[in-house]
């Protein structure tokens, strides 16, 4: 996220807040309070928000938001996160904040925690705390699990809750039609819905990661796997219609993104991507051809 701030006056930082996708997604237990350790790549993608955060001198926290459905009080995650940098570091100045929304909420593409994680980037540099991307992360992990992987720029494989994070080599230059269905759905009841006994098939995430290290596309492409889309597509069959219509119009791997409903599917060019775009978008409007974001 740092290589696209822009500062004006020492007083405004306007950052590109990435959403993700995960190449692979594998749950290994359950913990005793509910929570999940899990093994997947997350790999960021073209698609942002734009996050405009302002100093101010009243203290106050003012926050809009481009898409009047989402919250603009302390339910809104980019909210907490001021409130906690304020506390953390006895901010007296406040902060005007606002989220140009792109990415769709509730996709299972970290949305909000990237939103977050912007504000608490934007806050360390306009305040001077000169605190290092690591403690950054541990702030952020406080209010979400996948805040901690938004502060990187690129890929990386994420274990733990998906706090414990090694940046690796990611899918490059990859074109993918993604596609949000008209609903969204809770990540904390497809994780509640996942049965650990009853996976068959699961991600082999050091073979996915000697692939992206070798950029071998075909193996990449027939490696992508997220045990929870059992979860989901048995909740919502529609994804499994998106992820059925994106295959027959080409697309060379296609996987749910996260606890979805999200579901991306790559193509060998942006022409042939742009093509299956314009026949989904008809369908689904909120459709895009994007491409993986690698430094
Ligand atoms: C599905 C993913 O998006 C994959 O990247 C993440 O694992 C979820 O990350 P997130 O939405 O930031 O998750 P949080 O906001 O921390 O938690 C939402 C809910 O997801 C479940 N949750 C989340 C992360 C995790 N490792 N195990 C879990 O069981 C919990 O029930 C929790 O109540
Ligand atoms: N800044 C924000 N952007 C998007 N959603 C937000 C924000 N703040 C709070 N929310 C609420 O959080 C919920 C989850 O939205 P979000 O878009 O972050 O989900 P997601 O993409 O599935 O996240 P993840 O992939 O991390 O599970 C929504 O119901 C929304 O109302």
């Amino acid at each position: 996220m740092t290589t696209d701030t822009e500062v004006e006056h020492n007083t405004t930082i306007k950052l590109k807040a990435r959403a993700k996708i995960n190449l692979t997604l594998d749950v290994l237990s359950r913990r005793e309070n509910g929570y999940h350790d899990v093994e997947m790549l997350m790999q960021q993608i073209n698609l942002y928000d734009n996050v405009t955060v302002t100093k101010n001198s009243t203290g106050e926290i003012n926050l809009t938001c481009s898409d009047p459905f989402l919250p603009v009080d302390e339910k809104n995650i980019a909210y907490q996160a001021v409130k906690i940098m304020k506390e953390l570091y006895q901010l007296e100045e406040g902060f005007d904040l606002h989220i140009d929304k792109q990415i769709p909420v509730a996709a299972g593409l970290a949305g909000g925690s990237t939103d977050a994680a912007a504000v608490i980037m934007a806050i360390n540099q306009l305040c001077k705390l000169d605190l290092p991307v690591e403690r950054l992360q541990e702030i952020g992990f406080k209010l979400g699990a996948d805040v901690p992987f938004c502060f990187l720029e690129g890929c990386a494989l994420a274990k733990g809750l998906g706090e414990i994070l090694k940046p690796i080599r990611g899918f490059e230059h990859a074109w993918m039609v993604l596609v949000k269905p008209s609903f969204g759905v809770s990540t904390k009841d497809v994780y509640g819905g996942l049965d650990l006994d009853a996976i068959k098939h699961r991600p082999e995430t050091s073979k996915m990661i000697k692939a992206l290290e070798e950029q071998n596309k075909h193996v990449i492409l027939s490696g992508l796997c997220n045990v929870l889309e059992t979860v989901t597509l048995n909740l919502y069959p529609k994804v499994s219609e998106i992820k059925e219509k994106l295959n027959s119009y080409g697309a060379e791997g296609v996987l749910m993104s996260g606890s979805g409903p999200s579901v991306f599917g790559f193509f060998s060019s942006y022409e042939r991507a742009k093509k299956a775009h314009k026949k989904l978008k008809k369908q689904y409007p909120q459709s895009y051809v994007v491409s993986t974001y690698n430094l």
